[in-house]
């Protein structure tokens, strides 16, 4: 069943008197449970893609579905539910509030979502039982990086999206951090898309989708795709 549909989706930007098309008749679909990679040089619109699919930004054009819900046609406000509800979130540099405990980041999930997992049984999940009384400062890049996923699936989402989640680490860690990233939709069924430039992961998603000069130029889909252990960076 594909839990997240796109067709024909556009986004312009105004330059002046131009406009600017970050995304153009955009179309391909993610089937649940789907390990999904999105490949695609500096500026092609990996993250207006992403923040499209996440609620964060608005097509101008076609129509995006993500769990039967047209997200094209909800309000402000239904949007806003969309987000806190339905969609987990993962940056590059975590954006973690430093001034409040991992326990507390994770936690703060409960005031989107009343029904949000606990924070210690998700940091558990993470490998970071015992670390929730810490601040996100006295943590390494990735494990801050595994406290943001933490805070993600807290809310039981319906996609995961991540957009360049190793971009601030070295490749040990941001391979470690995929790891965890594709165990969760292993185990977990979790659907999950990751926006990077790194083509090498490619081999370990079960799609992988091209994009160029906001154009869908491929979408792969992979029939046995490897354990990111195995795969040669
Ligand atoms: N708010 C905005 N206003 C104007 N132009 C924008 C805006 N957001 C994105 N763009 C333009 O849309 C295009 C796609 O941007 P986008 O950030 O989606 O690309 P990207 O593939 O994520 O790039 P990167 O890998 O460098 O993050 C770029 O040309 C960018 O300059």
């Amino acid at each position: 069943m594909s839990i997240v549909e796109l067709h024909n989706v556009s986004r312009g930007y105004k330059n002046g008197e131009r406009t600017i098309y970050a995304l153009k008749d955009v179309s391909f679909s993610v089937e649940s449970g789907e390990f999904t990679v999105i490949l695609g040089p500096s500026g092609a619109g990996k993250s207006t893609l992403l923040n499209i699919l996440g609620g964060i930004d608005r097509a101008d054009d076609g129509s995006v579905k993500v769990a039967g819900v047209e997200v094209t046609a909800l309000s402000e406000k239904e949007l806003s539910i969309y987000r806190a509800h339905r969609v987990g979130f993962v940056f590059q540099f975590y954006n973690l509030i430093p001034t409040l405990t991992v326990q507390e980041n994770v936690a703060l999930m409960k005031e989107l979502k009343k029904e949000a997992l606990p924070a210690e049984e998700v940091l558990d999940k993470l490998g970071l039982h015992g670390q929730g009384r810490k601040f996100p400062g006295q943590l390494s890049g990735g494990e801050q990086q595994r406290v943001s996923i933490a805070r993600a699936i807290a809310k039981n989402p319906d996609i995961l999206l991540c957009d360049e989640p190793t971009g601030a680490l070295d490749s040990e860690t941001g391979v470690m951090v995929l790891e965890e990233l594709q165990k969760l939709c292993r185990e977990e069924g979790k659907t999950t898309l990751i926006v990077t430039h790194n083509a090498s992961i490619a081999k370990a998603a079960d799609k992988v989708i091209r994009i160029k000069n906001g154009e869908v130029r491929a979408v792969e889909t992979n029939d046995s795709p490897l354990k990111l252990s195995e795969v040669e960076w």
